[in-house]
């Protein structure tokens, strides 16, 4: 049986297995007219119809070897979308194969489409899109069975102006120029099997330069150059990635450098990350994100959650892997303090979703959730803790890192449970040492697992940064009640890294309204939800600053992407 609330495809009758896509981008109507074929099999005998996963799509036909056959779209769901139901014309038994060809367009209200004017761009002469449909929107790219339990290989054929450029989650495998339309057509195929969140297209106009042997960096042409400094490490991490898992399998790694409104730091794409431009910082200081991406090639991309109640199996593992990477090249301390800093929000989303909350459990139960309300830190930093925990009670990573790799090679092209993570676990330990077998009974898996609220064990990490941040804050505290502020100069932060300067949070807990104007420039001019989400709600918490925060976001909700835009309303306009 396969389990997946956020679904509402008949996920346990029929699977998808390739998809070939067909996409015309329409920059005029904010529309891509599109062609889908899903290739299916069966599941089970009597299978007389395939329900599919559909938000915000306007369904034209839907046909199976030639032949139309009757479909409708259920009412919408909220938090789901529409449900298609098409009707077979034969009742399938067990394990028989078919096509379903899907005729339809997406529409402008969809959530997985970022449609932007050319003013929204760092050139302003031509329109983008981008999309991102992690966690449940590529339902509304494709009608798909949009779960990551299945696993689908896929082809794509995209036309677009002739003056923009496409690039998908696949390997560019041809280019052609269509006069009479005034297009250009673009083909990818993706031979890797990926769940339906890792389908990712965007147009713009892009331009691309290499930074490695397997890597190229892709912006408009205002910051290739920035943005290939920057990034021009990219292949260490990948390598670091191999010595740490196996090898890279995804042919290419390039990057897409997206406009500021971009919602997240970065997102796994396969072949092809997506990043925002906030990590252009000029000294690389930002560029964990990179590795943390680049370790999803393996952890996500390869070993994929079955379902988002297991999201931590992504994101957990990446975060560690993430850290091994940077410890390798920065050295423990930095990593550390990057622990350290996670640690802090886990603590604070913690206590914004109440110690109580089953939301924070690391394997929180999603029925009737949207996945999007349920994001935090914890998959991310409880998850990043626990195996941190395992690794030390297990004897450290002598022992870990050989269990890391195994555990890729056991599951790589799959999507798991915590359930088959936790078998496999026990079962190498149970082989390889024994002997440690007890240290893992010992763990207090309920609490780990399914408890809400803070871990059950705090880690202990290197507190070298921490301290730099620390006294200075006890400094300026001391200064307070003798008005000695002129020991204070820039110079005091001059050595810290961005993580260890949060200054506009500060502020803002301070109720210091002069800092205002700064946190209203910085949150309309990028949309990464990791930085935007917390100063609006801080600046909504403010004394003076509630009416400023409600008025910033409405003036400037066409700026951000549409899941970012939900989730802003949903911080400060509906709360309770
Ligand atoms: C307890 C949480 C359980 C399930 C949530 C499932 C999916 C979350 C969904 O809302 C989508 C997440 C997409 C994330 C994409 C990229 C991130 O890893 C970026 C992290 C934040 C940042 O660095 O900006
Ligand atoms: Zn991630």
């Amino acid at each position: 049986m396969i389990y997946d609330p956020n679904t509402l495809s008949n996920i346990n009758e029929v699977k998808t297995t390739h998809i070939d896509l067909n996409f015309n981008v329409d920059f005029e109507r904010k529309i891509i007219d599109a062609l889908v074929t899903l290739k299916l099999v069966t599941l089970v005998d009597n299978v007389e119809q395939v329900i599919l996963d559909t938000r915000c799509l306007n369904i034209k036909s839907v046909s199976c070897s030639g032949v139309q056959l009757k479909h409708q779209l259920a009412d919408r769901n909220e938090k789901f979308g529409s449900a298609l139901h098409i009707q077979l014309n034969n009742k399938l038994s067990a394990n028989t194969e078919f096509d379903l060809v899907v005729n339809y367009n997406t529409l402008e209200q969809g959530t997985a489409v970022q449609w932007l004017e050319p003013i929204q761009t760092t050139g302003k002469s031509h329109p983008y899109l981008f999309t991102q449909c992690q966690a449940i929107h590529a339902r509304s790219l494709l009608p798909c069975q949009d779960t990551p339990a299945f696993k689908i290989s896929y082809n794509a054929i995209v036309e677009v102006p002739t003056l923009l450029r496409a690039l998908m989650s696949a390997i560019e495998v041809g280019e052609t120029i269509n006069v009479q339309n005034n297009t250009k057509i673009y083909k990818f195929e993706q031979t890797i099997k990926i769940p339906s969140y890792l389908i990712a297209l965007a147009v713009g106009n892009l331009v691309g330069k290499e930074i490695g042997p397997r890597s190229t960096v892709w912006t408009e042409p205002e910051v290739i150059e920035s943005a290939a400094s920057e990034f021009e490490d990219t292949e260490q991490f990948i390598a670091i990635g191999e010595q740490l898992l196996t090898p890279y399998e995804w042919k290419k790694y390039d990057l897409l450098v997206l406009p500021a409104s971009f919602p997240y730091g970065g997102m796994e794409n396969p072949c092809l990350t997506f990043v925002t431009p906030t990590l252009l910082a000029g000294d690389k200081s930002l560029v964990d994100v990179v590795a943390h991406e680049i370790s999803h090639s393996w952890m996500g991309n390869l070993v994929t959650t079955s379902n988002w109640e297991h999201f931590w199996l992504n994101e957990g593992w990446t975060v560690f892997i993430e850290r091994k990477i940077m410890g390798r090249l920065h050295g423990d301390k930095e990593s550390e303090f990057d622990a350290i800093i996670g640690w802090r929000s886990l603590e604070q989303d913690i206590k914004l979703f109440g110690p109580d909350n089953a939301l924070t459990a690391l394997t929180p139960k999603l029925k009737d959730v949207d996945p999007d309300d349920s994001f935090s830190s914890v998959p991310y930093e409880k998850g990043f803790n626990f195996l941190y925990h395992i690794q030390k009670v297990i004897g450290g990573p002598e022992y870990f890192e050989p269990y890391m790799k195994a555990h890729v090679q056991e599951f790589a092209g799959k999507s798991i449970t915590t359930d088959d993570w936790r078998k496999f676990l026990y079962s190498f330990v149970e082989k390889n040492f024994p002997e440690k077998k007890a240290a893992l009974d010992n763990i207090k898996w309920d609490d780990w697992l399914h408890a809400p609220g803070m871990p059950p064990v705090k880690n202990e990490f290197d507190q070298t940064l921490a301290k730099a941040c620390i006294e200075l804050a006890e400094r300026w505290n001391c200064a307070r009640n003798n008005k000695a502020f002129d020991e204070f100069s820039s110079a005091d932060i001059e050595n810290f890294t961005p993580g260890q300067k949060r200054w506009q949070q500060v502020c803002l807990k301070a109720d210091y309204d002069p800092i205002f104007p700064y946190v209203v420039k910085f949150v309309t001019e990028q949309g990464r939800m990791k930085y935007v989400r917390p100063l609006y709600r801080l600046l909504n918490q403010t004394t003076n600053g509630s009416e400023l925060a409600k008025s910033t976001f409405k003036n400037n909700r066409s700026f951000y992407h549409p899941i970012a835009a939900a989730m802003i309303e949903k911080d400060i306009l509906k709360e309770c």
